[in-house]
């Protein structure tokens, strides 16, 4: 009831422990607290908290004009309501490197597990789009070192997303990967990469654990979770996955009410009331009110 039983520090302490392990986690975008819910109740090991989602569901374009607050306020609504662990993405940290190290502070304090910090200058853009620029080595080391001395608790992760591979090639990309992980980045997220060679080049590089962004619509080609399990990755994310899917299925269902002038026949596309309350846990709350109001008042 009401939201997550487990404490932010502990999530990240066996979320630690489950990447230790080796297997491969599979974290889907949530694109809201709701959605959380339902990834965790499907069995995925965690929930990736997207920043094309967040500036989408505003209505706005991913070009970093979410701020900071907006970005805490909705990570903390999201991961409160659900045990597993999640990862959001802060995009360039907000600024110089000493924004970088308050937004560290701002998303521990909002509960996340972990972050990812890029090395895109400002504005940044989708990794998927053509025309990025990214910042040079010292700037893009000095965020990721700031992340790194801004946090206070241990397990909080801190990874390098570099886009790099889109603007000078793959050598620039495990270059900078494996300076990233020198300047003490947790986890590297090598954004638009070419092909399962291309993962496996980065694998090669460096021993931290790695993201494969599975992004549709993009530049990756959408590999299995057991191809990228195979070259060595260890998260999979699918940041806008389910936006898409309820978008797609929002728009269709609009034509058919403009067409027929009735819902009838997509009740069975719906998710069901039924389903929705049990999502929700609606039964834990009557008998949270009936312990709590079980007297009379006497007249
Ligand atoms: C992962 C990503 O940063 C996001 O905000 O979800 C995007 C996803 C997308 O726009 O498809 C990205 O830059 O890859
Ligand atoms: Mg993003």
């Amino acid at each position: 009831m009401l939201y997550a039983q487990t404490p932010a520090h502990e999530k990240r302490r066996r979320f630690r422990e489950r990447l230790a392990s080796g297997e491969i986690l599979r974290f889907p975008g949530a694109f809201n607290p709701l959605s959380a819910r339902l990834i965790e109740r499907k069995g995925f090991d965690g929930v990736y908290i997207s920043g094309a989602v967040l500036s989408a569901d505003l209505g706005l374009p991913d070009i970093g004009l979410t701020t900071l607050s907006e970005v805490a306020g909705r990570g903390k609504q999201i991961t409160r309501m659900t045990e597993l662990p999640a990862i959001i993405d802060a995009d360039t940290g907000f600024g110089e490197p000493m924004n970088v190290a308050r937004t560290v502070q701002e998303l521990e304090d909002a509960g996340l597990t972990g972050l990812h910090i890029e090395d895109q200058v400002n504005p940044k853009r989708c990794g998927h789009l053509d025309g990025k620029q990214v910042v040079d080595e010292t700037t893009a080391l000095q965020r990721i070192r700031a992340a790194v001395d801004a946090r206070r608790d241990e397990n909080f992760l801190i990874m390098a997303r570099t886009d790099i591979r889109a603007v000078d090639g793959l050598p620039a990309a495990v270059d900078r990967a494996k300076k990233l992980v020198d300047a003490g980045a947790d986890a590297i997220f090598p954004e638009a990469m070419a092909s399962l060679e291309e993962f496996a080049a980065i694998r090669a590089a460096v021993d931290v654990p790695l993201l494969a962004n599975m992004t549709e619509f993009g530049k990756s080609e959408l590999f299995t979770v057991e191809q990228l399990a195979n070259v060595g990755m260890n998260i999979v994310i699918w940041p806008v996955s389910l936006l898409r899917l309820a978008m797609g299925a929002a728009e269709r269902g609009l034509d058919e009410l403009d067409a027929t002038g009735t819902l009838n026949g997509l009740l069975d596309r719906m998710q069901h009331r039924a389903d929705l309350y049990e999502l929700i846990d609606y039964e834990g709350y009557s008998h949270f009110d009936t312990s709590i109001f079980n007297f009379t008042v006497a007249r």
